[in-house]
Formats: structure tokens, sequence, C-alpha cells
């Protein structure tokens, strides 16, 4: 086989161009692992001792009344801030707190803040294409190669974001749903391990908000999703496993039965929704 025939096999194309990053490890534990962990801003306890794993495929429902902790969680996670104290692991080999925001990305965590960020100016299919770094010094052929992996990948990308009839249309004139689900697309093409998303539906229609349950759940089990929420409609319609967050800790954890019967979730959460 030739060097370049070798280069093309499609299993192995992108070989070289993957960061050389040590696989995510899971056989031994979560995907996610916190313990202990702390942050104080100006000596305000923000994250209070927490303690939080998140299993490999899973999906995650963090929900807690304003002030909890929840961006600052992601923040932590996703290296934008540092904790005082604690540990923080993604697999049993990566040590997030000894890593900056980039290399977290490169591991193959994404993170959907709450606005969409799509490019308006571009169509639905170029903004997926864009998300997908592309090696200038490639020579031609592999390029060839490439494009053919990235258009499969786009292809496979759009089902599961049920944007196919959209891909021509410009990103400036999709639905604000249709953008949400645009850019949870941009982060698939990352094929990451852990997503991170931060309240997907807010200011969504009862139909986007069914469509992104479907998708966030079609999600689980090829990564592990975490979701941030304040619609409880929402959570129930998606939720396995709740965590509240509550003063900068895990006050409850378990099924959504589970959490919203819990005495003191009622009274420091439910109640006050009420
Ligand atoms: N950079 C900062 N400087 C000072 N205080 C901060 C900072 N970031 C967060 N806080 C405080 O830390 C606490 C936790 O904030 P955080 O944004 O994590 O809560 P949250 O659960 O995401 O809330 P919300 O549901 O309103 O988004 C809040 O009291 C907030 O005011």
């Amino acid at each position: 086989m030739s060097i370049i025939e070798e280069l093309s096999n499609r299993d192995r194309v992108f070989e070289f161009l993957t960061p050389a990053v040590s696989p995510v490890d899971t056989r031994h534990g979560p995907i996610l692992y916190m313990e202990d962990v702390n942050v104080s801003f100006d000596g305000f306890r923000a994250i209070n001792n927490l303690n939080m794993t998140i299993d490999d495929g899973e999906l995650r429902c963090i929900i807690g009344p304003n002030g909890a902790g929840k961006t600052t969680m992601m923040d932590i996670i996703t290296g934008k801030t540092a904790p005082d104290t604690g540990s923080v692991w993604f697999g049993s080999r990566h040590n997030l707190l000894t890593m900056n925001e980039p290399e977290i990305a490169t591991l193959g965590i994404g993170r959907k803040f709450q606005k969409p960020t799509v490019f308006e100016a571009l169509t639905v299919f170029e903004n997926l294409e864009l998300a997908m770094a592309t090696d200038k010094r490639v020579i031609p052929t592999l390029r060839a190669a490439m494009k053919a992996e990235f258009r499969e990948r786009i292809g496979e990308v759009l089902e599961t974001i049920g944007l196919q009839d959209l891909r021509n249309q410009l990103a400036g004139i999709l639905s604000h749903g249709q953008k949400q689900w645009l850019e949870i697309g941009m982060l698939l093409m990352q094929k990451p391990r852990l997503l991170l998303v931060d309240e997907p539906v807010a200011g969504m229609t009862e139909q986007e908000m069914e469509r992104t349950a479907e998708l966030l759940t079609s999600l689980a089990g090829k990564q592990s999703v975490v979701v941030v929420e304040h619609d409880m409609g929402f959570v129930r319609s998606i939720a396995r496993k709740v965590t509240v967050l509550h003063q900068g800790s895990v006050l409850a954890e378990g099924s959504m039965d589970q959490v919203s019967n819990d005495p003191e979730v009622i009274k420091v959460y439910l109640g006050e929704e009420a």
C-alpha cells in the first residue's frame, strides 16, 4: 500500500491530525468526577464542598435556584474558573485542574451557552463545516478524502439535529429553536465525550421544546450530556437523574419524582417556585 493510500484509508485519515491527547478512560469509573470542590468570590462561597460524578453516556439535569452555583460549576469543568480546592477529573486520566480552557475543549468537553452563537451569514451546512477545523497544510489528495469524511459527518449531524431540509438555508433566518439545534450540531461535529448545555429551552415554543427533548435524549448513550435548566416541565420530560444544587452544594440527587418530593428541595427550591 502506498503512503497516500495508507493515509487516505478512511479509518486512519484523521489519525495524524488528531491532537495527541490520551483517550478518556472510563473503565473504572465515571466520565466526570468532582470531589470537595470549593470556590469563593471575594469571601463568598459560591461552590461549597461540591461532590458530583457523571457516568459515561448519562443524561443528567442540574437544577437549583438562582445563585445555586450551576454556572460556576460549568465554568470549573471547562477551565474558565479555577477552584480554590478540590479535584476535578475527566475519566481516570485527565486532571482538569491542571489544564486550560482550550486543552479541556480538545479533550472532548463541549459547552453550549444559553444564547445561540451561530454564524448568521453562513448556511446551516457551512456552519457545521466551519465547526470542524481543517488543517490547511494537509496535502490535496488527503484534503479530498477528508472532504468526503466531513460531508458524511455533516450528513449524520444534520440528521441528528433534524435540519437536513434546511442545510442550504442561511442560519440568520432560522427560528430561535433551529439556531439552538444548529449550535448543538456544531458541537457534535467535534464528537465530544461530554456536552454541557445551559438552559437549552429558554425562549422556545412548546413544539421546539419537544424537539429539543428528543434531540438531547437521543444524544445520551453516545455522549454524556449535562443540562442546566430552570424549566421543570422540560426537566421532567428528559431527566433520568436530577441533581439539585443549593448554595454551592448538592442538596439532593435522584429521579425527578424523588427530588421533587424531597422536603428539603421543596423548602429551598420548588417551594419558592410555587
Ligand atoms: N465572578 C464572580 N464574582 C463574584 N461573585 C460571583 C461571580 N460568579 C458568580 N458569583 C456568585 O456566585 C453565586 C453562584 O453563581 P452562579 O452564576 O454559579 O449561580 P447559578 O446557579 O448559575 O444561578 P442562575 O440560575 O441565576 O444562573 C452567585 O451568588 C453569584 O452572584
